[in-house]
């Protein structure tokens, strides 16, 4: 396989007990999409700063206390040369009200009503894992962005 030119992006985690906060994505990559909040992470930023920084922007909120990173994933696409590298992470606290952006459409959603079927198709996968409270590590690669031709998921201590 060619090398693949690497992109580096977050997604973030805002869980407020039974309930996590979800963005339906209005324009971009995963356009029409429920996803978390997150982008790319800028020349001099360091990933958590990334993080903290698309969840205001994405979703309005304020993070309080950091973030924790939760989730270290790698998504490949047939026939793309590009391979994305996503770090998830956890807001350790957060305040504010959603409120809609250019980008995103801010929703609560109960764990048990999270729209699967209008997200990635990664997402099933890990996160049962994350709203648990466990940390992860997988591999995707897709055919297009509905199917998942193969993957490798795995829970692990630490990163
Ligand atoms: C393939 N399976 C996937 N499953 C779950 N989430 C995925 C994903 N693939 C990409 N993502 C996330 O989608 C966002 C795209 O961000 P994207 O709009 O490109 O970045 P950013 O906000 O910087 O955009 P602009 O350049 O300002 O338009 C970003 O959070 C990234 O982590």
């Amino acid at each position: 396989m060619a090398n693949l030119t690497r992109k580096l992006l977050t997604l973030a985690l805002i869980k407020d007990g039974q309930r996590v906060l979800l963005g339906y994505k209005k324009r971009g990559f995963g356009e029409g999409k429920w996803n978390m909040f997150g982008g790319k992470v800028e020349k001099g930023e360091t990933p958590e700063y990334a993080a903290i920084r698309e969840v205001k922007e994405e979703s309005g909120l304020e993070v309080i206390g950091g973030v924790e990173q939760i989730g270290d994933l790698e998504f490949t696409f047939d026939g793309e040369d590009f391979l994305m590298h996503v770090l998830v992470f956890q807001a350790r606290g957060f305040s504010g009200t959603p409120a809609e952006s250019e980008e995103m459409r801010p929703q609560w959603y109960q764990i048990e009503d999270i729209p699967y079927s209008k997200m990635w198709k990664d997402d099933e996968f890990w996160y049962p894992i994350a709203l648990r409270g466990g940390k992860f590590k997988g591999k995707f690669h897709f055919q297009g962005h509905e199917v998942i031709l193969n993957h490798t998921l795995e829970e692990v201590e630490h990163f």
